[in-house]
């Protein structure tokens, strides 16, 4: 294994093998702990995509509160679920089937179509900056950021985030879009061991066998995130459990790592030193 490799797999916290219930009560255990040493916080609100990741978090959410609300009796504790489309979702059906599993205690429904256009069309006609398809993508993301922390602000809430080791070493998400958040459950887990998690917990197999993906353009709509990466997540996962992969596939992963340590920190300051060559 390469130092760079050793580097990641520790500071991104990934074990090579877990058990998949002790994950579970350890994650719920923190989302609880959390929110006990917090007592301002009564709420978690996290978007729910239909993807793995958002199903996981949620139904790991879910659990937590129910916990809570049996242990402190106190029934202002609620998972709030929210459901986020940009105008209609092509795959809403997996929408409905995560919500279904997880249960939440309370679902929004927040169609961000008409802010991301306004803004789109501000900004074109008021500043003549003509938006790309990508660079909308990464506004939709942002504006599903800003809902959450709308619905957290009136609800006494902490926002969960659905990053994780597999995505968080490529850079995979919008910076201060999906990639804001107060919470983290997934944190130090990789693709296969998150599907893991959820098959313990008893998910549909197309919850967990679904193809990850963004979503976000609308000129490649439901590309698989493999595809925009370049690597395979089987690829990514081995490399973060330390197993060796193919140069090409090293190659690639490594060159989006260091293309996205900006999005592992907080905002640059003077003094900070993690980016000097
Ligand atoms: N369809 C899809 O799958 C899809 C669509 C959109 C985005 N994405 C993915 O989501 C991620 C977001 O895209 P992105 O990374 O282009 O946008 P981003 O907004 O997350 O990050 C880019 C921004 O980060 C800042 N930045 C860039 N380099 C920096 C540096 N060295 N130091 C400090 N700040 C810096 C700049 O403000 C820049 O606008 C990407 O991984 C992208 O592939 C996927
Ligand atoms: N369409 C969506 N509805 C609700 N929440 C969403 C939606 N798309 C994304 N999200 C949230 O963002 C994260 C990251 O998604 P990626 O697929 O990893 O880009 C997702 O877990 C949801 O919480
Ligand atoms: O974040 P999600 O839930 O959309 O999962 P995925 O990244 O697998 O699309
Ligand atoms: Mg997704």
């Amino acid at each position: 294994m390469s130092e760079l490799q050793q580097i990641i797999i520790k500071n991104l916290q990934v074990a090579p093998q877990i058990s998949a219930n002790e994950e579970i009560i350890k994650r719920v255990q923190f989302l609880k702990d959390y929110m006990l040493a917090h007592p301002f916080l009564k709420t978690y609100v996290l978007g729910i995509s239909g993807g793995q990741d958002s199903t996981l978090a949620g139904k790991l959410a879910q659990l937590a509160i129910s916990e809570l609300r049996e242990k402190t009796g106190d029934n202002d504790y609620k998972f709030i679920a929210v459901r986020l489309p940009y105008g209609v979702q092509k795959d809403e059906d997996d929408a409905q089937k995560s919500l279904n599993f997880i249960q939440p205690d309370e679902s929004l429904v927040i169609n961000i179509k008409s802010s991301v256009d306004a803004l789109v069309k501000e900004l074109n006609e008021g500043s003549n900056i003509v938006v790309s398809d990508f660079n909308k993508g990464n506004i939709k993301a942002r504006q599903r950021m800003v809902s959450q922390y709308a619905v957290a602000g009136q609800r006494s809430g902490a926002v969960i985030g659905t990053d994780h080791a597999a995505e968080n070493i490529t850079g995979f998400f919008t910076k201060f879009g999906d990639g804001a958040a107060d919470i983290l459950p997934l944190f130090g887990l990789n693709k296969r061991q998150g599907k893991a998690l959820l098959k313990e917990l008893g998910a549909d197999k197309s919850l967990y066998e679904k193809i990850p993906t963004a979503d976000l353009e609308e000129n490649r709509p439901m590309i698989a995130d493999e595809d925009a990466l370049g690597v395979t997540y089987e690829a990514i996962d081995d490399y973060l459990e330390g197993k060796e992969v193919s140069d090409k596939d090293r190659e690639t992963i490594e060159r989006w790592y260091k293309k996205s340590e900006h999005k592992r920190h907080l905002p640059i300051t003077l003094g900070d030193t993690f980016w000097v060559k």
